[in-house]
């Protein structure tokens, strides 16, 4: 079964930039089963993967634990090689020329660090510039640039190891772009930063791409990652591409649900609104009601305010995880 298409981002024209084409990576697992015995079982990562990232393009690549995101891209770095199908990114076979590559990529892992951990961070961008051979004024203007904009200038002497987690991420963030790749992979870039810092990291992400026109597939548990910077998301599961859209579409498959939240003057009996909202939870005066996605809040707004003694009052907008969860549930074998 192929993935369920959302209505846009439209049809690709600009050039391709990463391809895959029917990739599949399969594992071979051995566990003890007794004594002497060994069993070996193959664990399919990545099944028949196809899809496309045309130039300049932000993506959101997300999936449930186990999905085979990380397998994704290490195998769009070189890391793994394919047990079949057809890889290119810019133009290269990741895993037949991994060097080559890697001066064409930058890639973040946000649970682990590039950074040289014991030495200031200058150090680790020192050994960049050499290591890429970037050619000085290039260098120059690249780390003056990240230094600006993601304000390591007071960090550059500090030793790694003495980094908070938020620096440290923008330490790598910094580290992955000196040589000005075309593709940036991100693999939880935001994990664990405070609200402040992942704001900062997110909008660095975008004037990158708006300025250079850096492509970017990002991987993330935080879906408002995707949310404020991805026009284009793929959620895999399995190993396979179960969506390719917009976020929007994405809520209309998961045919998910807003939740009102209503702040009465006092404690009163669930609100009943027939089949248009129910109460999810009551908790004193407070209530929720969900109500369809792709239905209008007013109308509801409306009929609460005519008939009970409204307070106040606030819609949420659904949570991704809990789409992607119900697009799972309503789409068996996948
Ligand atoms: N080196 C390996 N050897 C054996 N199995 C592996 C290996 N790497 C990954 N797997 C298995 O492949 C599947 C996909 O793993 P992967 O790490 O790609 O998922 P993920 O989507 O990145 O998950 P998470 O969100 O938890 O990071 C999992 O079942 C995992 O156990």
């Amino acid at each position: 079964m192929g993935p369920v298409t959302g209505p846009g981002p439209g049809p690709v024209t600009g050039d391709v930039l990463i391809s895959l084409d029917g990739v599949e990576k399969v594992f071979d697992v051995r566990r003890r089963t007794g004594f002497l015995r060994r069993e070996t079982r193959e664990v399919r990562a990545v099944d028949s993967l196809t899809f496309t990232v045309p130039r300049g393009e932000i993506v959101g690549y997300i999936g449930p634990n186990g999905a085979g995101k990380s397998t994704t891209i290490k195998m769009l770095t070189g890391i793994l090689t394919p047990s079949a199908g057809r890889i290119r990114v810019a133009g290269i076979d990741p895993s037949r020329e991994r060097t080559r590559l890697a001066r064409r990529i930058g890639v973040v892992f946000g649970q682990r660090t590039t950074l040289w951990w014991d030495l200031p961070l200058i150090d680790s961008y020192r050994l960049a510039h050499r290591m890429y051979r970037i050619p000085d004024a290039r260098y120059r203007e690249n780390l003056d640039r990240c230094v600006e904009l993601l304000q390591l200038g007071e960090l550059l002497d500090v030793p790694v190891r003495q980094l908070s987690l938020g620096q440290r991420m923008r330490g790598d963030i910094a580290a992955a772009l000196l040589h000005d790749p075309e593709v940036l992979y991100l693999d939880e870039p935001t994990i664990g930063l405070d609200v402040v810092s992942k704001a900062r990291v997110r909008e660095f992400l975008r004037d990158l791409n708006a300025e250079r026109g850096t492509t970017v597939l990002l991987t993330t548990h935080d879906l408002t990652d995707i949310e404020q910077l991805c026009r284009r998301v793929m959620v895999i599961d399995h190993g396979r591409l179960v969506y390719d859209g917009p976020l929007t579409g994405l809520h209309e498959v998961g045919e998910s649900e807003r939740t009102l939240v209503v702040d009465l003057e006092r404690e009163l009996p669930p609100i009943d609104l027939g089949d248009a909202a129910r109460v999810v939870k009551v908790e004193g005066p407070r209530q929720w009601l969900a109500f369809p996605a792709r239905g209008s809040a007013a109308p509801l707004v409306a009929r609460i305010a005519a008939e009970y003694p409204l307070a106040d009052l606030s819609v949420r907008e659904p949570d991704i995880e809990a789409v992607i969860a119900r697009m799972y549930a309503g789409r068996p074998g996948v």
